[in-house]
């Protein structure tokens, strides 16, 4: 559905994306996971049609979007990171209005927003100013908005950053249901907890290149273990600690306010530690997550 080798962009001498390759199949949730400043939004906006690149090809639904811009956008949903909504229009005019720019026939458009409120869970609010929604309601009505077209993709860029927890899962239902009924879902997330919730699959990317690709599953499998300890001791006695702790588990990683130990068994880990006659202030074993993935990839943590 959207391939791309060696995608490329440049700003001025700087390197946003370089040169990478992706492949992402019709009825597939893919995610691009990365912190922020990797390159995930200029990478979107060369999908949707908005920016162009520098060098590399990209192909979505078969076009080209340097060439064939109305085309790929009349197929695809866009969410951008900002919600954009005309704040002074009602809910569902938001919705008619926006699908009027598509060229789509009053009648239709009328008739899908109507459907789109109920899947958005803001029939209720159908005739609210949206300045005053919540955020979250705001964010669902841009996602019913890019739905307008009945788009064979959604690109939704860091849909729910900003939302409180609550919010997020709200949004996650929605986003669940409609990767469900088939719609193909491209997302960026610096949140390794959506990326495990929603993606198929995923490529971890970082200073404009992939590093990993994979199924969050087999990507935690490939670079992880299965548990990880956490300590602390306070932050002035961690790096001391860790150096104690040598030995203990297959890896172990220094963090300003933490250590963890990576081990197939993290209650074993912790025995070892305090064999060791070293005693935490707090410890903790849990699964391993993506954002230990990209710990070990890059040394760096996710959110800074
Ligand atoms: N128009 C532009 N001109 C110059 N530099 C830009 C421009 N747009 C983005 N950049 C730079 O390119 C890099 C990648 O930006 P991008 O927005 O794609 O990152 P991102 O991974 O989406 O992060 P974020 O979550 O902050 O949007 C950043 O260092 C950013 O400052």
């Amino acid at each position: 559905m959207i391939e791309a080798t060696g995608l490329r962009k440049q700003y001025g001498d700087f390197t946003a994306v370089d040169g990478i390759d992706f492949a992402i199949e019709p009825g597939e949730a893919f995610g691009f996971l990365g912190p922020n400043g990797a390159g995930k939004s200029t990478t979107m906006r060369m999908i949707a049609a908005t920016s162009t690149r520098s060098a590399g090809d990209l192909r979505v639904l078969g076009f080209d979007p340097e060439t064939h811009g109305p085309e790929v956008r009349a197929q695809l949903g866009i969410v951008p990171q900002a919600d954009q909504l005309d704040e002074e229009l009602r809910v569902v005019d938001n919705l008619i209005v926006y699908g009027r720019y598509f060229g789509l026939p009053l009648d239709y458009v009328k008739r899908r927003s109507e459907e789109l409120l109920e899947f958005a869970q803001l029939t209720e609010k159908r005739t609210a100013r949206v300045d005053g929604l919540s955020g979250g309601m705001k964010r669902r009505l841009t996602i019913a908005r890019g739905l307008i077209n009945a788009p064979k993709a959604m690109l939704l860029d860091e849909p729910t950053t900003g939302l409180d927890p609550q919010a997020r899962h709200v949004l996650w239902d929605r986003l669940f249901r409609l990767k469900e009924e088939g719609t193909t879902l491209v997302l960026t997330t610096h949140y390794m907890d959506e990326a495990e919730q929603l993606c198929d699959r995923l490529v971890v990317i970082d200073k404009g290149t992939i590093v990993a690709e994979g199924s969050p599953a087999a990507l935690i499998r490939e670079y992880s273990t299965r548990e990880v300890l956490e300590v602390r001791f306070g932050s002035a006695r961690n790096a001391q600690a860790a150096e104690a702790m040598a030995g203990i588990g297959q890896r172990i990683e220094v963090l300003p306010d933490r250590v963890l130990v990576y081990d197939h068994d993290g209650e074993a880990a912790m025995s070892a530690v305090h064999e060791r006659g070293l005693s935490p202030i707090t410890s903790l074993v849990r699964r391993s997550s993506l954002e230990d993935v990209f710990l070990r990839l890059t040394g760096r943590s996710l959110i800074e």
